[in-house]
Formats: structure tokens, C-alpha cells, sequence
């Protein structure tokens, strides 16, 4: 894992837009967001059992194994949404980034692979995607049954409940 803060210049989503400003984990922390690295399956295990996720599946995200509708697939990963569940992902292969909006609404850049684990809190403001080697398989954790619904930025989604219980979180220091 390797966190920067997003450079905002044009060009493909999937280039590095790395600004060469590092973030710390500790900042990350303080978004409420959660790192990991886990090299054993059983740590994941552990995991989901302490945080009760009795569900997970496994995603493939590339031209091969998703066809005509890659592009379209990783165009809408990229649209800002939340969520109103934690979302939990583990990279088991490949590589990518999640992006998650800092607390001055600026786009701090996650760079995951192999063996890392995130956890992004409830409506925290984010978006995926691919990076050049356009390839990466992940687990995706569920509490319940598998379900991946986003709530895209927009003034009805800002006074989300989940998304305003968020932000009292974290402006408490407890996100
Ligand atoms: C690498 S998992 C695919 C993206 C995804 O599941 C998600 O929730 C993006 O916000
Ligand atoms: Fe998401």
C-alpha cells in the first residue's frame, strides 16, 4: 500500500496521478480509514468474525474476464459514491487504486496490491479503479448477502444519514 495525494491533472483515470505528496497511515486513520496486511487467509478470517461478515465473493476486474462492459464497468467504479455499509475489499491479485476524499474534500490516492486489505467506513466519499496493467482480483467482505450499492455525490446524498454520522465521527476524532 503506498497513499499520495492526487495530483487533479487530466489524462486516463488509471495513470499514477501521483502529486509525490506522501500520506501517512495515521492520516488515513483519522478518515477512518483501515489498512492491513494480510498474507494469510486465516487473518481475514479473524477479521470478518470479529467484525461479523458472514459473506464474501471474489471479483475479477479486467477486459477478459468482463468483456464489452470493462470500460463501462470501470467508468462507473470511478463516479464518486458511499456507501452505507462499510466496504472491506482484500487484493488477491493485480493492482489498483481506491481513492477516498480527505477531510478538505481533496483526493487522497490508495495504491493497493497483492496481500492488502482495506477497510473504507460508511459514507466516506470515494471511487475505484484499475490502473494501467487494467487487472486486478479482489475479495469483497459482506455482513450480509452480496450487494454493491453506491450512493453517488450528489446534495441529496450529502444529507444521507450515513453520510452526515460520518462526518460527526470524524470531526469528533473518532472516525
Ligand atoms: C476492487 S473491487 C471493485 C470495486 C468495488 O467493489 C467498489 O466497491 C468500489 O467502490
Ligand atoms: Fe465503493
Amino acid at each position: 500500500m503506498r497513499a499520495y495525494w492526487y495530483d487533479n491533472e487530466a489524462g486516463d483515470q488509471r495513470e499514477l496521478h501521483d502529486s509525490g505528496r506522501e500520506v501517512p497511515a495515521e492520516y488515513l486513520e483519522k478518515l477512518g480509514v483501515l489498512y492491513f496486511r494480510m498474507e494469510d487467509v486465516a487473518q481475514v478470517d479473524k477479521l470478518a468474525a470479529d467484525r461479523s461478515y458472514k459473506n464474501r465473493d471474489t471479483i475479477v476486474v479486467s477486459p477478459e474476464s468482463m468483456g464489452a462492459v470493462y470500460e463501462e464497468k470501470v467508468k462507473s467504479f470511478f463516479n464518486e459514491h458511499l456507501h452505507e455499509d462499510e466496504e472491506i475489499r482484500y487484493i488477491r491479485d493485480g493492482t489498483g487504486f481506491f481513492d477516498v476524499r480527505s477531510e478538505h474534500d481533496e483526493w487522497v490516492r490508495i495504491q493497493l496490491e497483492k496481500d492488502d486489505l482495506i477497510v473504507l467506513p460508511a459514507g466516506i466519499y470515494h471511487r475505484f479503479t484499475t490502473d494501467s496493467k487494467n487487472y486486478i482480483k479482489a475479495m469483497r467482505l459482506f455482513q450480509d448477502e452480496p450487494k454493491w450499492t453506491p450512493l453517488n455525490r450528489s446534495s441529496e446524498v450529502d444529507s444521507n444519514p450515513f453520510r452526515k454520522q460520518y462526518l460527526e465521527t470524524k470531526s469528533a476524532g473518532v472516525a
